[in-house]
């Protein structure tokens, strides 16, 4: 990874910049003490092997500290390795090396929520098929039914269920949870990001932006304490930027230990 920073993004702090330590320079990034890391990593490495059998590094020495209850950007170029970095920080890819903490759950909400995404994500989300969320399956129809329809039994897309409130419960079926635990929690995630009123909605109505906020409310819905997210400033609109939905997530409550990472590229 080369010239990536992690920089904090809070509006009224100014950016403390941290460099992410790559290989040949000497920068590491030290936000604050470890103990109280929401994400830690030190010396973390990841290599891709090719067909022909040798191995391509794309992370090299990659250390970071950050602290909970905060917003950090990871910024970068193309092809640098920011979602390399956030799919390891996510337990979607697993490093090559070093040593790598997350506080749990984290969640993860890729670049587009219409790409396919990794069935291991899908099993992160939701472990069983969604069943126990009594109320929200669509009679005789579960995540797997809609996966096992699909074209590739080792891809699903990212939002799955076929509305919108069902798809933000979605992933509260791996807890035992009563109905309004789960209606409550879905309704303050779906306040959180200004969709409240789209409950009903199925979700191939949705624009590309509200997709995204969608998945973003299936996050917050499982109170996780690190929430990862890749570029979507590629895809929502300046009116939907995240730092503009950033006091929503923290206004709502569901966030106050989460920490926060986007990435975002710089070219
Ligand atoms: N499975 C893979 N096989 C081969 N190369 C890979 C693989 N995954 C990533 N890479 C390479 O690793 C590098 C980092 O990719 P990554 O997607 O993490 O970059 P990025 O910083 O997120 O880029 P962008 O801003 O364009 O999204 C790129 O050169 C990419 O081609």
């Amino acid at each position: 990874m080369n010239a990536t920073v992690v920089v904090r993004a809070t509006a009224a702090v100014q950016f403390p910049l941290h460099r992410v330590h790559s290989s040949g320079d000497n920068y590491t990034a030290t936000a604050t003490v470890a103990t109280t890391s929401a994400i830690e990593c030190r010396n973390l490495s990841y290599s891709v092997r090719f067909r022909q059998g040798n191995f391509v590094p794309i992370l090299t020495d990659c250390s970071l500290s950050i602290p909970s209850g905060q917003f950090w950007m990871l910024l970068g170029p193309n092809g640098c390795g920011k979602s390399t970095l956030l799919k390891i920080l996510g337990g979607l890819l697993n490093p090559s090396g070093g040593y790598l903490h997350v506080k749990k759950p984290r969640s993860f909400v890729f670049q587009n929520p219409d790409h396919r995404v990794p069935m291991k994500y899908m099993l992160h989300r939701c472990p069983s098929n969604g069943e126990s969320r009594a109320g929200y399956s669509p009679e005789g129809q579960s995540w797997s039914h809609s996966i096992r329809s699909s074209t590739s039994f080792a891809y699903a897309s990212q939002v799955v269920m076929p509305t919108v409130e069902a798809d933000v419960a979605f992933g509260l079926g791996k807890f035992s949870m009563a109905n309004d635990e789960i209606t409550s929690r879905v309704a303050k995630a779906l306040d959180a990001v200004g969709m409240h009123e789209y409950l009903q909605r199925p979700i191939q109505t949705l624009s590309g932006g509200q997709k995204q906020r969608v998945a973003i409310a299936g996050a917050l819905a499982e109170a996780c304490k690190v929430l990862l997210l890749d570029e979507l400033t590629s895809f929502l609109d300046e009116d939907d930027q995240v730092w503009l939905l950033l006091p929503f997530l923290i206004g709502c409550g569901v966030t106050e230990d989460c920490y926060l990472m986007v990435s975002h590229n710089l070219s």
